[in-house]
Order: structure tokens, then sequence, then C-alpha cells
């Protein structure tokens, strides 16, 4: 039997009517769904620690703003909207001892809980609403009268209310507007880690900046290598995303689906999927994770901060800046992680 997908003429605001919900965090995810909530008529307080600078963002956003614990112990929803290898730490520090019976714990993805990198108690429901695309989006696709497609799963169902409060914050936030599928955290946790390592994030951005790289080293101009390498893959993935790889090859020209269908599993051959297949037994393993938490821990992110550093300096981002400034669509983001990225946002309705 087909797998059911969920709209909004399966999901009440019901069971999150009269309740108070808490939002842990203020970045990406946690901003898009507290205003998207709020928006929907429902109470949402924020939980941060005390010297965040996303607090007064969220304030005059017209949120109340509580310390992490005095949040968990006002509410009857926590979501845990704050990066993944932090959560155990919030969690111990700040959720566990607050975490009464009765109450929701939620996240909008699998890793902490699917990792072990918390447990918490069999008299509290565990659940997960992940909306599939970045917060910023899960915010903008909402004020616009739309939304962006989500997952619900249900990991503890302590008083049998845990996958009907899903699907209210997945309609609360926008999600059933789309469509919402049921999934289990394992499921989301690896797909997920699978998609933005090898398609989405990862191979995508890899794929581009070779492109780049292989047009300027062979004496061609950057502008040119933008436009055919980045600007374009976005108005060709819109047409994929409106209608599959079918409705983008009917658009394009008939010697660009040749050159698709012919040359472009040689680019992307049988090897880059022996190492996609590779990499999803490291994820599936906990290879990937344990390695990355203990990066973002005892490592102190100084890998990562050095690769971010570089990246940023690649002569693409130079040559994006330029080109972008004369599309007066185009936000101009100044991009700062860590420092209340929820300012970039659009304003509540
Ligand atoms: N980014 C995305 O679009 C997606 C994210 N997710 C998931 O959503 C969750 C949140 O990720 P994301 O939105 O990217 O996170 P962000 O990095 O964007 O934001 C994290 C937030 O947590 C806050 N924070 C950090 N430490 C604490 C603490 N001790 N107590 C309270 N708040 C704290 C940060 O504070 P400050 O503002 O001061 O930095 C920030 O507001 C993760 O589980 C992630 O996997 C799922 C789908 C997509
Ligand atoms: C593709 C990246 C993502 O998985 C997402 C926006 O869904 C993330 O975790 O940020």
């Amino acid at each position: 039997m087909a797998a059911k997908i969920y709209t909004n003429k399966d999901a009440s605001l019901t069971p999150l009517k009269k309740k108070t919900l808490a939002v842990i965090g203020f970045g990406s995810q946690g901003h898009a769904h507290a205003l998207n909530l709020k928006d929907s008529g429902l109470k949402v307080v924020i939980g941060l620690y005390p010297k965040s600078k996303s607090r007064e963002v969220a304030k005059k956003l017209g949120f109340q703003v509580m310390d992490t614990a005095e949040a968990v112990k006002a509410a009857d929803v926590i979501f845990v909207a704050v990066p993944d290898t932090k959560i155990a730490g919030v969690y111990n520090k700040d959720i566990a001892a607050n975490l009464t019976k009765g109450k929701t714990l939620l996240f909008s993805h699998g890793f902490a809980v699917h990792f072990k990198t918390i447990e918490a108690p069999k008299d509290v429901n565990v659940i997960m609403v992940a909306p599939k695309g970045p917060g910023h989006t899960v915010r903008s696709q909402f004020v616009d009268g739309k939304g962006v497609p989500g997952l619900i799963a249900v990991h503890n169902d302590a008083d049998g209310k845990a996958k009907d409060i899903a699907l209210a914050w997945a309609r609360g936030v926008g999600c059933t507007r789309a469509g919402v599928f049921e999934t289990n955290f394992r499921e989301e946790t690896v797909t997920d880690l699978f998609g933005e390592q090898t398609v989405l994030c990862g191979g995508a951005s890899a794929l581009v900046k070779a492109g780049f790289e292989v047009l300027v080293e062979a004496g061609y101009q950057p502008e040119m290598a933008y436009f055919e390498c980045l600007h374009e893959l976005k108005l060709i993935v819109d047409l994929m995303n409106e209608s599959g790889i079918a409705g983008m090859r009917f658009s394009i020209s008939e010697t660009a689906e040749w050159g698709d269908v012919s040359v472009g599993p040689k680019i992307i051959d049988a090897g880059v999927k022996k190492r996609m297949a590779k990499q999803l037994k490291e994820i599936e393993s906990g290879k990937f994770a344990k390695e990355w938490i203990a990066e973002a821990t005892t490592g102190g992110y100084k890998k990562f901060n050095a690769i971010r550093k570089a990246e940023a300096a690649h002569q693409i981002e130079k040559t994006g800046e330029k080109l972008r400034s004369t599309m007066s669509w185009i936000k101009q983001k100044k991009l700062k992680k860590g420092a209340a990225q929820a300012s970039y946002i659009s304003s509540s309705k």
C-alpha cells in the first residue's frame, strides 16, 4: 500500500491549542518554527542561554524570551532547535531535570536521539517534525502562503497523543500545506545526512567548484565559469523541482539534452555511486557521527573552522558577489554563522 501523505485536512491544530510551546534556540529552524506557530495562533516562548545575541532579535519579534531551563519548565512541548552536537550539553544542563511526565520533546532532525547522545525518560513523548528545507525557506514559504514538505516520526508515544501532536506542529509550521510523510528517527537521520553530504550540499558544491576551476584553469573568464556552473544551476534545479528531470529536459535545447544523457553519466560515473554507497555505510555505522561529535567537542571545531575559512576565500565567492550585485532581487546577505542567524529572516506577518 502506498504511504499516506498528510495534508491540512488530516492535521488539526487542536492538540497544541491552550498549550505552551517552547522553542529552544532561535537560529535557522528555531526562528522559522517559532514565527510560523505564532502566526498560526499558538502560544510560543523562546529558550536561550543568557549571552545569546538572538535574545534581542526574538524579543523584537514579540516573543517572551526565557533562560532555557525556565522555558522547559513552562512548556508542554519543547522543540530542541540547537545544533546537533550541542543538544547533549543543553539537554543535560537545562532540559533533563525539567522534563516532567506528560511533556513532549520535539526535534527537527533525529541525530541526537538516533545516535543516543541523549535518552529521554519513558513518560515523555519524543517526536520529530522535520521540514525538508532550510529554516529561512520554512519561514519565507509560510509567509507566501505556501509550505515546505516535511517528515514526522514518533520515537516514544508516552500518552497515545504523540502522532497527533506531531501532525499539529507540522500544520502550525506550514508543512501540511505541502504534504507530510511519516518515517522513523533512523530513516530520517540516515537519509538526511546522506542527502546533504553526497548530493545537496557536499556533492553539489564540490561539483560546482570543480566545473568552475576547470574552466578558469583553462583560461576562460571567471564570470563565464560562474554563470555556467553556479548561477544557471538554480534555474535548472527549479525546473527539476517543478516537474522532475523530465520537466527540465523538456525546457532545455536538444543539444543540451544530448550532452546531459550522453556525457553526464561519464562524469558522475559508477565510481561516484560506489563512493556514495561507502559513505552511506559510514553514516549507518555511526562513524560519521562519532567523528563529527569529536570535531565539534574535543576538537574545538579546529579542522572545521580552517576549512570554512579556505572555502570562503575561494575565487567563486568573489566572482559571485560581483555578479549578484546587479541582480537586486537576489538578497545581498552578510553571512556570519553564530551571529543571530534569525536576523536574516522575513519578519512576522
Ligand atoms: N538549518 C536547517 O535548515 C535545518 C536544521 N535542522 C535541525 O534543526 C536543529 C537546529 O539546527 P539549526 O537551526 O541549523 O541551528 P542554528 O545553528 O541555526 O541555530 C542554533 C540556535 O541554538 C542556539 N543555542 C546554542 N547553544 C544554546 C544553548 N546552550 N541553549 C539555548 N540555545 C542555544 C543558538 O544561539 P545563538 O543564536 O546565540 O547562536 C541558535 O539560536 C538541528 O537539529 C538541525 O539538524 C533540520 C532541518 C534543516
Ligand atoms: C540540506 C541540509 C539540511 O538537511 C536541510 C536544510 O534540510 C540541513 O540539515 O540543514
